[in-house]
């Protein structure tokens, strides 16, 4: 019998979101994955740096050079191997994962205290599934990542993920640690941002990390012009600190119901040294 011949697949559907390649089958990830911290670092920085490019061919239809950044992306091992070195990097030996900041902060401020039924806590970005073991007693928590490390974790693209329809399907706290920075279209990375606040009831949490030269070393980006952004969205800041590498935040939403005046890309600092994060709200 003839081999039935395969049906050939437009090459611009092939390549769709690098971050939705579920390299888990390639070969290369098949290799041992390397746990130096430097190989790690070096591995997340080029991921990054990749993501970036490769929206921004995306965004111009340069398929040759998608295919090309794709190439390398799965010669690195994907973004299987991209999510092991951030598991890596929460590893206790390495300080552990930011959820401990959250927990500290939401202690010393004294909030959800007064809660009665389950804190209901919407995980972002999650790579592994048991960040708030210890709190399960009162925190349910309900992990989504694009590519998941573990069958707990919901396979969701947050920017596709339906806005709950309800007051009660909504949730108590949002977290985005690590995730922003880790969108390559800085127009996704707004679209983002206003798109917490569709899960989120009025008084409800943000918190929010970023690597600290997303905030303080890019040449489109300020502490004050992030913090602008975020009030301008509704939230208020409850308590920022940062870090020798990273930037945390916890907001309150409290504002429903305000459109977000336009945030464009535009120089705020510059010199050779500084980084291109931007984050671009357009008219919502
Ligand atoms: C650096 S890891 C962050 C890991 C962890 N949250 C932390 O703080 O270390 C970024 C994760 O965000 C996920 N991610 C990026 N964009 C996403 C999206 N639109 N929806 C869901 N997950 C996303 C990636 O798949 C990746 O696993």
């Amino acid at each position: 019998m003839p081999k039935a011949r395969k049906k050939s697949i437009p090459i611009t559907r092939r390549i769709d979101p690098p971050s939705h390649t579920t390299s888990t089958t390639s070969s290369s990830t098949q290799k041992k994955f390397k746990q130096s911290s430097q190989e790690t670092a070096r591995l997340i920085r080029r991921f990054h740096v990749l993501n970036k490019e490769f929206a921004k061919c995306k965004a111009t239809n340069d398929v040759k050079k998608q295919q090309s950044i794709l190439a390398e992306m799965e010669a690195m091992g994907g973004i299987d191997w991209y999510q092991k070195a951030s598991q890596l990097g929460q590893s206790k030996r390495r300080g552990g994962d930011s959820s401990k900041w959250l927990m500290q902060t939401l202690k010393k401020h004294k909030l959800l205290e007064q809660r009665t039924s389950m804190v209901k806590l919407l995980e972002v970005g999650a790579v592994a599934a048991d960040n708030y073991e210890r709190q399960k007693s009162w925190i349910q928590v309900k992990p989504i990542d694009l590519n998941p490390q573990d069958p707990r974790i919901q396979k969701q693209d947050f920017l596709e993920m339906p806005s709950p329809a309800t007051k009660e399907d909504r949730f108590d706290i949002v977290s985005l640690s690590l995730v922003v920075n880790f969108v390559g279209d800085p127009k996704d990375r707004g679209r983002m941002l206003l798109h917490t606040r569709d899960f989120l009831n009025v008084d409800g949490f943000l918190f929010l990390v970023l690597p600290l030269p997303c905030i303080n070393n890019s040449r489109y980006m300020s502490p004050d012009h992030f913090m602008n952004m975020m009030e301008s969205m509704g939230y208020s800041c409850i308590e920022s600190h940062f870090s020798n590498k990273l930037a945390y935040y916890l907001f309150q939403f409290i504002k429903d119901n305000v459109r977000c005046p336009p945030f464009k890309k535009q120089i705020m600092n510059d010199g050779a040294t500084r980084n291109n994060f931007a984050i671009i709200i357009e008219n919502n």
